[in-house]
């Protein structure tokens, strides 16, 4: 029968996803009605609360959207990119950045100052920690890597995202398990694992979402106009693949009561203690480095209009970089009860792991060969330029810090600290504001950003605030652990632990005035990109394309 025009009918997808949140909503209100514990009803009244919101949201873009579902092209026949929900991952980064940066700083104070935590449960050291590791790893970067990810996969794969809702499905279910996770530590909810403390419930909810980030993923792929797979996509598939398995396997655990948020996990003993850190480590590998390898391999060309420096390089660093990886958990568990062999395992690995780093480097920084000049006019791409070297610092001094002897002076020290932060704020702070920068216009449809000379403010002040926060801590970690170790004439230890703490104080009070600096950045970031999406010049329609590898 043919028709001229097209019946607007529900979808399989939004009709079924739409029950799907109304028997949660039920279930939801039945888990808060029978909880075992308080934050347990809080959260099962909040996940009732989303899912009734989800069936709104759900009914009113049906309404919304025109009889026929968006198609792969606009009606002037250009590739119709799926945006929306990468728009609203790049706000929620810059939102959750500034957040875990300033608790982030918080907590640094509270080291130097523990009268800061007031007596308050809250606010007290150990639950924000988690607040700050969580926010700044999983918020700030999840979102950054989410938002580049969409993006990225479509442009080089010439399609649109797979899926009518299932994209927004990932990005906002996931930032549902940020709150959820948060919330959840504040008020004392924790499996105390480190990177890994949500509780059972919002892991399995992670793992829903985190398979149909895949499922997206894999299906946009697919179906790409282009034969060829950019090298950008490969390290995001590898580190939503290796996130899933090391979730799964991390968070083995059997809940108390379905209606309560305490669990246990199954592994035991030292059992367990590898298990975290296999997880833990790789969660350093994959999240904090091969999704932001994938964000170099395509804003850092982008950005530098140059060709990728090697494209041989960047396929064998890859898979270098991925088996190496795997193995040096360990690391983190020298002098324990692991048994040696595995430690030395560990320790080998962590030092060839320095040179697939060490490639990625090289192919990001000599990507600007013949384009250095830039570095001087280009705030953003400066950025990313440092990112990279940040890069290859924290990947020499991991490898160092690996080695068994060096590790006995390191290990508990703020040297680690110190280690953790020049990766974390030079290398995944730094490649997600210049990923940040270089999106937010293109999002948006501006000609440029509305402030470089604001860019270039945020730049200098974050890198004072790193150099600051990272000195104080390399400075404070080596004189801690040779406190720790040094003996008087008689064999008794020359130092109590109180006076190894008072002999931090003012290295702590440094790092707190590195962080302000840090997060002085990220604000004016916000306040840009604010004023960008607001009042910025509009794009003339045509971009030039990646160009291809050599
Ligand atoms: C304003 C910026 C920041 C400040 C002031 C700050 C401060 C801190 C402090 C005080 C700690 C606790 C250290 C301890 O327990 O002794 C910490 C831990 C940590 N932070 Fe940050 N941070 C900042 C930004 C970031 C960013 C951007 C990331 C990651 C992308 C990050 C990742 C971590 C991690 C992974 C830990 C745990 C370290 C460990 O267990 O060794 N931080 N931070
Ligand atoms: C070749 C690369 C790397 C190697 C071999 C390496 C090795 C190490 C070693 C030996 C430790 C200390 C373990 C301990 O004594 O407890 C450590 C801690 C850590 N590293 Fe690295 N690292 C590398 C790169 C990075 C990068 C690029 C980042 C961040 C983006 C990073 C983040 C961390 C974190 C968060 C910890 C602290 C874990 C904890 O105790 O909570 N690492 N790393
Ligand atoms: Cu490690």
């Amino acid at each position: 029968m043919a028709q001229s025009t097209v019946r607007k009918t529900m979808t399989f997808g939004e009709g079924g996803l739409a029950f799907v949140f109304a028997v949660t909503t039920l279930l939801c209100l039945i888990g808060a009605a029978k909880a075992q514990d308080a934050p347990f009803a809080f959260h099962a009244y909040l996940s009732a609360a989303a899912s009734v919101a989800a069936v709104f949201l759900i009914f009113r873009g049906y309404f919304n959207r025109p009889s026929v579902l968006p198609g792969e092209a606009t009606d002037d026949g250009r590739i119709n990119y799926n945006d929306g929900p990468i728009k609203f991952a790049t706000a929620a980064a810059v939102f959750w950045g500034v957040a875990g940066f300033t608790v982030g700083l918080y907590v640094a104070l509270e080291l130097a100052y523990p009268w800061l935590n007031f007596d308050l449960a809250f606010l007290n050291f150990g639950r924000l920690r988690p607040l700050h590791t969580s926010a700044v790893i999983f918020a700030f970067g999840g979102n950054v890597l989410l938002a580049s990810s969409f993006y990225v996969v479509q442009r080089t794969c010439r399609t649109r995202l797979a899926g009518h809702m299932a994209p927004w499905f990932v990005i906002l279910g996931y930032n549902f398990f940020i709150v959820i996770a948060g919330t959840g530590y504040l008020l004392g909810v924790t499996q105390g694992k480190e990177y890994a403390e949500p509780e059972w419930y919002a892991d399995l909810w992670l793992t829903i979402v985190w398979v149909v980030y895949l499922l997206v993923y894999l299906a946009t792929i697919i179906k790409r106009k282009e034969p060829h797979i950019y090298v950008a996509n490969w390290f995001y598939l590898a580190f939503i693949v290796t996130i899933a398995v090391l979730h799964l396997g991390n968070n083995a655990t059997l809940p108390v009561s379905v209606f309560g948020s305490k669990s246990y996990i199954v592994w035991s003993g030292v059992q367990d203690a590898m298990f975290q850190w296999w997880y833990g480590h790789n969660a350093v590998g994959f999240f904090l480095t091969a999704g932001f390898l994938g964000i170099m391999y395509y804003y850092v060309p982008k950005q530098a209009e140059r060709p990728v420096y090697s494209y041989r390089l960047s396929i064998v660093h890859f898979w270098a970089l991925i088996f190496l990886y795997i193995w040096a958990g360990p690391h983190h568990l020298h002098y324990t009860s692991l048994p040696d062999w595995a430690q030395t395992l560990g320790m080998t690995f962590s030092i060839m792991l320095w040179m697939p780093s060490w490639g990625g480097m090289i192919n990001g920084l000599m990507t600007l060969s013949g384009a250095w000049d830039k570095l001087r006019t280009d705030p953003v791409l400066r950025m990313m330029v440092v990112s990279v070297a940040f890069y290859g610092m924290s990947t020499f001094e991991g490898p160092m810090m690996s080695i068994k002897a060096v590790n006995s002076l390191s290990h508990y020290t703020d040297w680690t600290v110190g280690h953790v932060h020049s990766g974390a704020l030079g290398w995944v702070g730094f490649v997600s504001f210049g990923a940040i920068y270089c999106m937010v216009p293109w999002l948006w449809h501006k000609k440029q950003l509305y402030s470089l000379k604001a860019v270039n403010w945020h730049f200098w002040l974050a890198t004072i605030g790193i150099v600051l926060y990272v000195s104080a801590m390399w400075v404070s970690g080596i004189l801690q652990g040779l406190m720790w170790r040094a003996y008087t004439s008689l064999g008794f230890l020359e130092y109590s632990f109180i006076e190894t703490v008072e002999a931090m104080h003012p290295f702590y009070a440094t790092r707190a005035l590195g962080g302000a600096l840090f997060v002085l950045g990220s604000l004016i970031m916000a306040w840009n990109v604010w004023m960008t999406v607001r009042s910025g010049e509009p794009a003339p329609v045509a971009r030039p394309a990646l160009q291809p590898a050599e």
